[in-house]
């Protein structure tokens, strides 16, 4: 959606509550100052969007929809922040956050056997089955982020003292899980790639049957690290996690929702997405998809009774504690499914962006990609100690001074001060965007006399 249509979107948002407002207090209005300062708010909106329709409108926009909670730095300015990227919100999921910010307003037509993925209204039933099978899983409940992913099925496997494998590049959300569960986590090396391989995660299982006499419980690797964003041999990984009858859970926190994930073809026996990081939607969100063979394990129901009462719950889900996401993280989740459905589609594109920004800041001289190269993510790490932060050196803003001269340019999200080692992520962005970025890279670049070789911006020396 262009940032027109988005204004127009937001613009109608606010006039639709100035109405609301109308509505319900036009009947009691006495005092003619309030009737006065509410046509003036109308007639306030109706400016915008006669401003929006001559491309006019921006600033003022700004003014309103600072007031209904909408960030200003998408609006002027373009965003390489690298982990806001594919989690940014839809204009629906914008609207499904007012609409649903009462919790329990998914909870209208909860009937028996009341949980919350069996309602129908809204269609919170259908969005499960959607979502298992947008992964090409059996099962799949939404999570209050992917790291609640991991401690369900961290507390339905692990149990005290038991080992789990993870790569060395895991998130630290994956230790807790195993951590809260009693178990230990046992981290698979990276090779001169800084990738985990299928081979080394053998080795390690073997390790640790050696030292423990016990096989681990669970391996748990993330397909795009969140350090790199290389991409690990996840199919590999699971086909040699299943040869020693160990599950596989794979972390999609960086493929669910920016890229197709098909959980039967990679081997997995869990996948787990993060909402906010990769599917548009509002924190904490996310889903945990399984198996025909893990659900009933994973999903299991409640066999407690009061002990004075004899009072049953049902159907309830022990690790989903009952219900996980309601109101507008749910719906702000649903709101946005069928434009993140689409846009996994769009992913080789999103790469090309993704390594036409990288070759352009490796065509300046000094410029080294930290991460794998070419790029198989949008999400990048690159090392710029030998341009940019040489002239950080002697500049009186020191670090700073990239910082100020991208903002000057209107590129905000990279860590402010940073100019040797940084990460960016280019999600997202149109194409004439990505190539303003570039080419703001080399006009800064220019102005501080650094060597740039744009014939050949296809260096990717490490
Ligand atoms: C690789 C990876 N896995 C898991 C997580 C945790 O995701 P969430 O915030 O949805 O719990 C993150 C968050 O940064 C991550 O980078």
């Amino acid at each position: 959606m262009d940032i027109r249509t988005q204004k127009t979107f937001e613009a109608l948002f606010a006039l639709e509550d100035i109405r609301e407002t109308l509505r319900q207090t036009l009947p009691n209005i006495t005092n003619s100052e309030e009737e006065h300062s509410i046509k003036e708010g109308v007639n306030r909106v109706r400016k915008i969007l006669d401003d929006i329709e001559k491309g006019t409108g921006i600033p003022e926009v700004r003014k309103i929809a600072g007031t209904i909670d909408i960030r200003s730095r998408e609006e002027t300015h373009i965003n390489i922040q690298p982990i806001q990227a594919a989690g940014r919100l839809t204009p629906e999921a914008r609207k499904a956050l007012i609409a649903y910010g009462d919790g329990y307003s998914t909870c209208d037509a909860c009937r028996k056997p009341f949980r919350l993925d069996k309602i129908t209204s809204p269609p919170i039933a259908p969005f499960h089955e959607q979502l298992a099978s947008f992964v090409n899983m059996d099962v799949a409940r939404v999570v209050p982020g992917a790291r609640r992913g991991f401690q369900a099925v961290a507390s339905t496997l692990v149990n005290k003292g038991d080992s789990v494998v993870v790569s060395s590049l895991a998130h630290y959300t994956e230790f807790l899980a195993v951590e809260e569960a009693g178990g230990i986590v046992r981290e698979v090396p990276l090779d001169e790639h800084k990738l985990v391989t299928a081979d080394a995660t053998a080795e390690k299982i073997e390790e640790i049957k050696q030292e423990t006499g016990k096989l681990p419980v669970l391996v748990m690797i993330d397909h795009f690290d969140y350090q790199y964003a290389n991409e690990h041999d996840v199919k590999g990984i699971a086909k040699v996690a299943h040869q020693y009858d160990i599950p596989f859970l794979y972390n999609g926190a960086y493929t669910v929702g920016v890229r197709p994930v098909d959980g039967k073809d990679i081997g997995a026996d869990f996948v787990v997405g993060s909402g906010h990081k990769s599917m548009a939607s509002p924190a904490p969100s996310g889903v945990l998809a399984t198996t025909e063979e893990w659900a009933p394990r994973v999903f299991r129901t409640t066999q407690m009774t009061g002990d004075l009462t004899k009072r049953k719950f049902g159907v309830k889900e022990v690790e989903m504690l009952g219900c996980t996401l309601m109101g507008s993280t749910l719906i702000g989740m649903m709101a946005s499914f069928p434009a993140v459905r689409e846009r996994v589609n769009n992913w080789e594109d999103e790469l090309k962006k993704s390594n036409y920004l990288i070759n352009g800041l490796l065509a300046i001289d000094g410029s080294r990609v930290v991460s794998e190269y070419p790029r198989k993510h949008t999400l990048s790490k690159i090392n710029t100690s030998g341009n940019f932060d040489i002239i950080a050196q002697e500049h009186k803003r020191r670090g700073f001074f990239l910082s100020d001269e991208l903002s000057r340019k209107g590129i905000v999200g990279e860590f402010a001060g940073a100019t040797r080692v940084w990460k960016l992520n280019t999600y997202g962005l149109s194409w004439e965007k990505v190539r303003y970025v570039v080419d703001t890279f080399h006009d800064i670049a220019d102005k501080y006399k650094l060597q740039i070789n744009k014939e050949n911006n296809s260096n990717g020396n490490k």
